[in-house]
């Protein structure tokens, strides 16, 4: 592969994880804030805040200047929450040249708007070709060292396998995929599903509940993707039912933890609090309701979800109408 030069934005436990897999290919710098990760980086090849114990590949060298990164890169890795994507985008435009492809690692819709973070790299970046990688990939996991199979989505059919090389590296397996709306939705929305599994972990549920909640979210989750121009298959897939899989049962992930503190009664505050990383659920809830309500989406679990977000139901109230007494047919909502 010719020497690429890529710059991945954001310091925290996805970004630098993707970062540190890409400088087994090529020459990557990392753009975070705090200058503690920065020099931490470079010093022992470590971040000890989000990734405690993961020694990165010595090739990754990381700038707190976001000029210096993304003045000189071929590929822009966008590793920021949804919620400051906007903001960091427009610093990226002041120093960006033409053509760079822009990929998204987030996972989550602006507020407000309820735009993809694809949609804001169009309306930011006009021209410049725009892409996701997503997929069941839990951070810590993979800078562990285990296997992990991941999607990168992008329109055209050239730029995505050109890119597809970039990004895969050892036990990460990279696959193509040209439904850029479906797979993006698919990492946004599974997060939704994996709070309302943990509300029931967090209560004791069982593994048959469990396993109904996860079926059951993903054909809500599907009909909301394709309603919005996504393909049904792609919800089959990695970026929807495997990450659904990984997201809803895994210990690491931080939707479920939020779920689980729910369930055990706690406060949206109390949980916030504590917490360092990000849980794109909670702050993507009432733009997947708008949606939900804009394309005309039955989202029973997701609503039942946004209500206890919102303060507006206890845990153990909205989970006994997670799974409905009265059900119809298994192809009907509800
Ligand atoms: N951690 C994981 O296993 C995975 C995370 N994702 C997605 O990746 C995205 C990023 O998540 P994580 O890295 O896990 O979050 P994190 O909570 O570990 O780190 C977030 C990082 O973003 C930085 N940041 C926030 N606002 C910023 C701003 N305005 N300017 C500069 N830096 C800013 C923070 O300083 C921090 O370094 C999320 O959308 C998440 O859903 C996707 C796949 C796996
Ligand atoms: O998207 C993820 C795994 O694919 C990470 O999930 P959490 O943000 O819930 O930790």
């Amino acid at each position: 592969m010719k020497q690429l030069k890529v710059a991945v934005l954001g310091g925290g436990s996805w970004g630098t994880t993707v970062a540190s897999l890409v400088a087994r290919n090529t020459d990557v710098i990392i753009w975070a804030r705090d200058p503690d990760t920065v020099t931490e980086i470079n010093a022992e090849q470590t971040n000890s805040k989000y990734l405690p114990g993961a020694k990165l590949n010595s090739g990754l060298t990381a700038t707190n200047d976001i000029g210096e990164a993304v003045a000189g890169a071929d590929i822009i890795v966008m590793g920021i929450p949804s919620q400051n994507f906007r903001n960091v985008l427009q610093e990226v435009t002041k120093h960006i040249r033409a053509w760079v492809p822009v990929i998204s690692l987030t996972k989550g819709l602006e507020a407000g708007t309820q735009l993809r973070m694809t949609e804001i790299i169009q309306q930011e970046l006009p021209g410049h070709p725009v892409g996701v990688l997503t997929g069941p990939n839990l951070a810590r996991e993979i800078m562990a060292g285990q296997a992990a199979a991941s999607v990168i989505a992008m329109e055209d059919e050239i730029i995505v396998k050109e890119l597809q090389e970039v990004f895969k590296s050892g036990l990460f397996r990279v696959y193509t995929n040209t439904d850029v709306i479906g797979c993006e939705l698919g990492g946004v929305l599974k997060n939704i599903i994996a709070i309302a599994v943990g509300m029931g972990d967090g209560q004791g549920a069982g593994d048959n509940t469990r396993a109904a909640l996860i079926t059951r979210g993903l054909s809500e989750i599907t009909r909301l993707g394709t309603a919005m121009g996504g393909k049904a298959e792609t919800f089959s897939g990695l970026a929807g039912m495997g990450d659904m899989i990984a997201t809803c049962t895994s210990s690491q992930s931080r939707n479920r933890h939020v779920g689980i503190e729910l369930g055990k009664g706690r406060s949206m505050e109390d949980i916030i609090e504590e917490m360092t990383m990000v849980a794109e659920g909670a702050k993507s809830a009432p733009a997947v309701m708008a949606l939900a309500a804009k394309h005309g989406v039955e989202m029973p679990i997701a609503e039942d979800v946004s209500r206890v977000l919102a303060g507006d139901a206890t845990a153990s109230r909205a989970f006994r109408g997670l799974l409905r007494v009265v059900a119809g047919a298994e192809s009907e909502p509800g």
